[in-house]
């Protein structure tokens, strides 16, 4: 999981970012007192704009108080400074004027470099935030460190290597130490990196398990898009008697940020599904229920949802087989609703595409196993996830969220989504979201996250007495990064 993603998940249960910086800048100075050999060794400290750079600058304080002699260079100027935490810490480094053992040097371009450096080398230059080609002054800053004799530590990842592939498509920082945190970075290995030591910055595992805001970073959108590329969405629902769901989905699917949706519907819900907003494009089979599929319509489709209001019968169960036997088994598709009535695990356990959204008795119809707590629910999620390659979305008080043996949870939401079409609203965010290009896994954790802070948002204003209708309102300030 992306350092950011986990960050703003660590925020969100209450660890401010500013702590997690001077967590790992006092672990940082920690040990680069044990690498050194002596507390005369001068420490010279490379400091970017982003994060990395903030870490140098806790460490420089630390490692002042610890008596050494330090010099920060700043490889920007000031007011560059990208990371609110790291503009703090640079005014406290300002503000440290009465240590003799402290020097701080802006480098504006590379010509305020210094000839040689010797000691300790700190590089807190680039971390996982690097983009692009290398930018100067630090890329001669770089080259300055490796003609150097100095012990080099890099912070988190040395400059210039991408953490998550171990590329350097320029040059890097060829490091003795490098002082990483929270986990070990996949793109590190030991031949830049040189001996690699993990700090726990006090990020606990409920950042990764819960699913949180940071998650939201998952969704990209390409400036140059045109209408159409950011997801075209089926709903396949409506009976006589239901005729809301399928819209209600559809709707929160457009609200969730897709482009388009089309509902495909039986005639005696085509006109009430029509009336209820121009946003939908209603295709009407002719029939009382869903009987048939039109399968160009679903090839045409970047996800889909089958479920809502649908109703089970012979004809419905028909044209699900069908559909399930037609579509190719990498096509997303969130059985929701009831659907999950008409599914057998045997029919769909080789699509690793497709995303079920049952609650607990659904579940327990579906798997034959069923727990009451959450640990145990837990448990039989997860092995219930391994019997199929798709996902799973068990959705609770707290939802579970799973595929082969992965399990992340999700706390949003309240008692007021007891009421009708809630889960309807949650398989259309599902399906926008993977019709966005987000993994059916990730999408299904976002999605539930979603639906209950639109749940929570509108309980904000009605308690417990809103619908399902008047949550859709609520999804995009739900999906909104702070
Ligand atoms: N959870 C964690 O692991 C934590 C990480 N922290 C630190 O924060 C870092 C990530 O911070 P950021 O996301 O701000 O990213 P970085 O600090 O890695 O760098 C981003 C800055 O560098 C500049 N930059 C990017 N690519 C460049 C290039 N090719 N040439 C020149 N300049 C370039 C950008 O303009 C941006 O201002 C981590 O590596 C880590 O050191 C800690 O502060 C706190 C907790
Ligand atoms: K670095």
């Amino acid at each position: 999981m992306k350092t950011e993603i986990i960050d703003r998940n660590a925020e969100y249960l209450g660890i401010p970012r500013l702590l997690l910086m001077e967590n790992a800048g006092r672990c940082l100075a920690e040990k680069i007192v044990s690498i050194a050999e002596t507390e005369n060794e001068k420490i010279s400290i490379f400091c970017g704009s982003g994060g990395n750079g903030g870490d140098g600058l806790v460490a420089a304080r630390h490692l002042v108080n610890r008596g050494f002699k330090v010099e920060v260079f700043l490889m920007t100027h000031p007011q560059r400074i990208r990371s609110k935490e790291t503009i703090k810490n640079w005014e406290i480094i300002n503000n440290m004027t009465y240590s003799d053992n402290l020097n701080v040097n802006v480098v504006l371009d590379s010509s305020y470099l210094p000839s040689s450096v010797d000691g300790i080398i700190v590089d807190a230059m680039l971390g996982t935030g690097i983009k692009g080609k290398i930018r100067e002054p630090i890329r001669s800053a770089i080259k300055l460190i490796n003609d150097s004799n100095a012990v080099v530590v890099a912070v988190d990842v040395p400059s210039g290597l991408d953490p998550t592939t171990g590329k350097i498509s320029d040059i890097a920082v060829k490091a003795d130490y490098t002082i990483t945190f929270h986990k070990i970075k996949k793109g590190l290995d030991t031949k830049t990196a040189g001996k690699i030591i993990v700090c726990d910055i006090g990020i606990p595992k409920e950042a990764e398990v819960f699913v949180g805001p940071g998650d939201l970073i998952r969704i990209k959108r390409n400036p140059e898009s045109h209408k159409g590329e950011n997801g075209k969405v089926l709903i396949i629902g409506g009976s006589p008697v239901y005729s809301g769901a399928p819209a209600l989905s559809g709707l929160a699917a457009l609200q969730a940020g897709c482009d388009l949706v089309t509902i495909l519907c039986p005639k005696t819900a085509a006109p009430v599904i029509k009336s209820y907003s121009p946003d939908l494009i209603v295709k009407e089979i002719d029939s009382d229920y869903v009987d048939k599929i039109d399968m160009e319509l679903v090839e045409k489709s970047d996800s889909i949802v089958i479920g809502p209001g649908l109703e089970e019968n012979p004809k419905t169960r028909k044209a699900f087989k069908f559909l399930i036997r037609e579509i190719d088994d990498t096509t997303p598709i969130v059985i929701d609703a009831d659907a999950l009535k008409l599914v057998e695990i045997e029919d769909i356990k080789d699509f690793e595409n497709i995303v079920l959204t049952p609650h607990l008795g659904e579940f327990k119809r579906l798997f034959k196993i069923s727990g009451k707590d959450l640990k145990s629910k837990i448990k039989y999620v997860t092995s219930a996830s391994k019997k199929i390659n798709g996902v799973i979305l068990l959705k609770g008080k707290i939802d579970i969220i799973a595929q082969n043996g992965k399990i992340r949870l999700n706390k949003t939401g309240n008692p007021g989504m007891t009421v009708g079409g809630t889960g309807d609203v949650l398989s259309g965010i599902v399906a926008s979201l993977i019709s966005q290009k987000l993994r059916p896994f990730d999408a299904a954790c976002l999605g539930a996250f979603i639906n209950g802070k639109a749940g929570d948002l509108a309980s904000e204003i009605y308690g417990y007495n809103f619908t399902a209708t008047k949550m859709l309102k609520f999804i995009p300030k739900a999906m909104k990064l702070k």
